[in-house]
């Protein structure tokens, strides 16, 4: 954070420099408008509020600060005339719109690593910068998902239904059994940061094979070695521990870990484990459809991390109904919020959780900063930290 911290400080003396009437230094006629569509986390929004205060006729902030979240016209209107803006991923950043906010936009800066909400080919087209800030949320985010991955093979809603609805009977043991890592195989569709930050926690519970798709050739050597090396340290580990009782990770001869590219129905067919951590795009839209989630063993689990419009949800209900998977975890849904009475919501094997990946205070605070960064970036003419 502290390199963050210094980084926003240079950045705000630039743009303080620009902003200052001086003639030497201000070049530009009309006033710089930063647009800000929601209240950022407080470290932030106090550089927001710093920023504020120096406003005068060749600065501008313009923040939406209710809680409610504006409609489209709200937005146009908080955006009209802005040179930057810092949204988030449920603002609509569409060709209207960026027609309609007018020619002095350079930069749309989103606080997510996900930028499906911003039309990229019209920004690029209109000379737009578009600001992402991955990274930083690579790890909240896999933590999310490993939370997913087990609340739906141990059945933890049903567990938690069952306590809270009185239905917790004596000790029974062949009651709400889940299944376990030992030797199990994970697939990831869409293997990038995050997905390996999912893989590299799902080892040490006993995964032996990950099978992954990915839109680049591979995920290189290194990433595999990385992955083979936890697995051994965590083998080397559990004998350690349980030398003289059960393994943890079962056969502690079982050291390797397999890791391959596969394709999709190769992944969803050998997978016990299957999580989506790609990006939404026309081609993923859907990916998970009635005709492949048919291709799952009847005992997997299918994990969704990444945008809930990658997975058909009457395909999902159908399929969790009719025992077709055994379990599904979702942070997201299609739509967001998921409705309280859909079929997916009330459904006892699909654990779902309120788009809560990047949720924590430290995480939000780090994407908060990037998105500050791109935005004073993209509004000097500075190379974005990192651009879609
Ligand atoms: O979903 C969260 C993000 O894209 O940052």
């Amino acid at each position: 954070m502290d390199s963050f911290e210094e980084k926003i400080k240079g950045l705000v003396c630039q743009l303080k420099a620009s902003i200052s009437k001086d003639p030497r230094i201000t070049d530009h006629t009309s006033p710089i408008v930063l647009a800000v569509t929601f209240t950022l986390p407080s470290k932030i929004q106090l550089w927001i509020d710093q920023l504020t205060s120096l406003q005068n006729d060749l600065f501008v902030i313009k923040q939406w600060k209710s809680e409610i979240r504006p409609n489209q016209e709200e937005l146009l209107e908080l955006c009209q005339g802005a040179t930057g803006i810092i949204c988030i991923l449920t603002d609509s950043i569409n060709e209207d719109f960026l027609t309609s906010v007018g020619r002095e936009l350079k930069v749309v800066s989103t606080m997510s690593v996900g930028y499906d909400h911003i039309d990229v080919a019209s920004c690029n087209r209109l000379g737009i910068k578009v600001g992402i800030t991955p990274g930083v949320l690579t790890g909240s985010t896999a933590d999310i998902t490993l939370l997913l991955i087990l609340g739906a093979i141990r059945r933890a809603k049903e567990g938690i239904l069952a306590v809270s609805e009185g239905k917790w009977g004596p000790w029974n043991p062949t009651w709400m059994l889940g299944y376990e890592f030992v030797r199990k195989t994970i697939g990831i569709i869409g293997l990038g940061r995050i997905g390996i930050a999912v893989a590299a926690r799902t080892i040490p519970l006993g995964i032996s094979k990950i099978l992954y798709t990915t839109r680049s050739s591979d995920i290189g050597s290194d990433v595999s070695d990385n992955l083979q090396q936890i697995k051994a340290a965590c083998v080397a580990m559990d004998q350690l521990n349980n030398k003289m009782v059960h393994s943890a990770l079962g056969n502690s001869s079982d050291t390797g870990l397999e890791v391959q590219k596969s394709s999709l129905e190769t992944l969803l067919s050998e997978s016990d484990i299957v999580v989506i951590t790609c990006n939404l795009s026309d081609s993923t839209y859907h990916m998970i459809n009635s005709s492949n989630i048919k291709l799952m063993k009847k005992s997997a689990v299918l994990v969704n991390s990444a945008r809930g419009p990658i997975v058909d949800n009457n395909a999902l209900a159908e399929a969790l109904s009719s025992g077709t998977i055994f379990a599904a975890g979702l942070d997201v849904t299609q739509p967001e919020p998921i409705p309280a009475n859909h079929s997916l919501t009330s459904h006892p094997n699909c654990f779902i959780l309120p788009h809560l990946g990047s949720a924590t205070q430290e995480t939000r605070t780090k994407m908060a900063a990037l998105a500050l960064i791109n935005c004073i970036s993209g509004v000097l003419g500075i190379e974005l930290a990192h651009s879609a």
